[in-house]
């Protein structure tokens, strides 16, 4: 017998965690200009600085000069029955777009019968007053390719010439290590969790081995993956490897992904993205089934503002 799930319904018959599906995937710009036109000003984010998918829309928004066209707002970390909730803290505050106190009332007003889990990130239109977007995939994507000379940044995190690559490294990063130490954390089953777990460390294993001769994943050019990857990184240590027993080893005990998290972390616009505090408490505090106690550890010490020693490895290739 399985022991009680996180989210239950969203829990296969081996104990297994099953993601449910983004459900609102409109786009912005063409083909859907007419409704949804990429311009400055109208589009809002809403986030949680503790949630990693929610964190990979802000560092695109933040490495593509979009600060000023696109809004933010940050929800309380600690979710309670009632779900995301807009509340003055430290990082965090009340709604300024809509005056919303749930975020469920962003996905009600787009759909009332919305009846999945009331997640973050959402990409809000200020115009029609509903959600666009609230898959993190489609909303780097459309950061990066959509706003033109809007974007006050021309990087573009998806070359097309590292396609499809790129797709594939991106898809095997989010099976086994975003939504990996998410299998493992959620399984309730020590089967379910064995598969996850392995299929964890035998992947960043090999990330750490692709990194020993490269700086970033594709060589000199930071792209999407990896900051899809450092958004994992940079939780592990503080949550997953305790909280969701990923503890085979640290990223700190890894040379070439440590070095790789630190250049990536002090990267302009990213230090400010991460937030331990938020961190912390939410996973601590929210998934009351694995911590029933809540008590959110003070540890561990980790410093992001070491030498990272990358740059010796740029220009190698690529
Ligand atoms: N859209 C993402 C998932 C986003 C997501 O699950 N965000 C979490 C925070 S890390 C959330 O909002 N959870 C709300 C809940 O569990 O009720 C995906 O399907 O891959």
């Amino acid at each position: 017998m399985n022991a009680q799930s996180q989210f239950p319904d969203e829990q296969d018959a081996n104990g297994g965690f099953v993601r449910q599906a983004d459900e609102f995937r409109q786009w912005l710009g063409t083909p859907d200009a007419d409704q949804f036109p990429a311009v400055a000003g109208r589009y809002h984010l809403y986030i949680s600085l503790a949630c990693p998918w929610a964190s990979r829309t802000l560092i695109v928004r933040n490495v593509k000069g979009l600060k000023k066209a696109i809004s933010v707002s940050v929800v309380d970390p600690i979710r309670d029955e009632k779900g995301w909730a807009f509340r003055e803290g430290p990082g965090y505050g009340k709604d300024p777009i809509n005056g919303f106190n749930y975020l469920s009332e962003a996905y009600f007003a787009t759909d009332a019968a919305f009846k999945g889990r009331i997640t973050v990130p959402v990409l809000w239109d200020k115009e029609k007053a509903v959600i666009v977007n609230n898959s993190e995939d489609d909303i780097c994507r459309m950061l990066n390719d959509d706003f033109g000379a809007v974007a006050e940044s021309s990087i573009n995190l998806f070359p097309a010439e590292l396609e499809p690559e790129h797709a594939n490294l991106a898809q095997y990063i989010y099976e086994n290590v975003n939504n990996g130490v998410y299998r493992a954390g959620f399984a309730t089953s020590q089967t379910e969790y064995n598969k996850a777990f392995k299929a964890l460390f035998a992947a960043l294993d090999e990330l750490e081995l692709r990194l020993s001769t490269k700086r970033y994943l594709f060589g000199d050019q930071i792209v999407e993956a990896d900051w899809r990857l450092f958004c994992t990184l940079v939780r592990f240590d503080a949550v997953y490897h305790g909280h969701f027993k990923c503890n085979l080893r640290r990223i700190v005990d890894y040379p070439n992904l440590h070095g790789y998290l630190l250049d990536l972390f002090q990267h302009p616009g990213i230090a400010g993205t991460v937030n331990f505090d938020h961190i912390k408490r939410h996973y601590y505090f929210t998934h009351d089934d694995i911590n029933p106690s809540r008590i959110v550890p003070l540890g561990p010490a980790l410093d992001f503002t070491a030498a990272h020693g990358r740059d010796a490895l740029s220009h190698q290739d690529s």
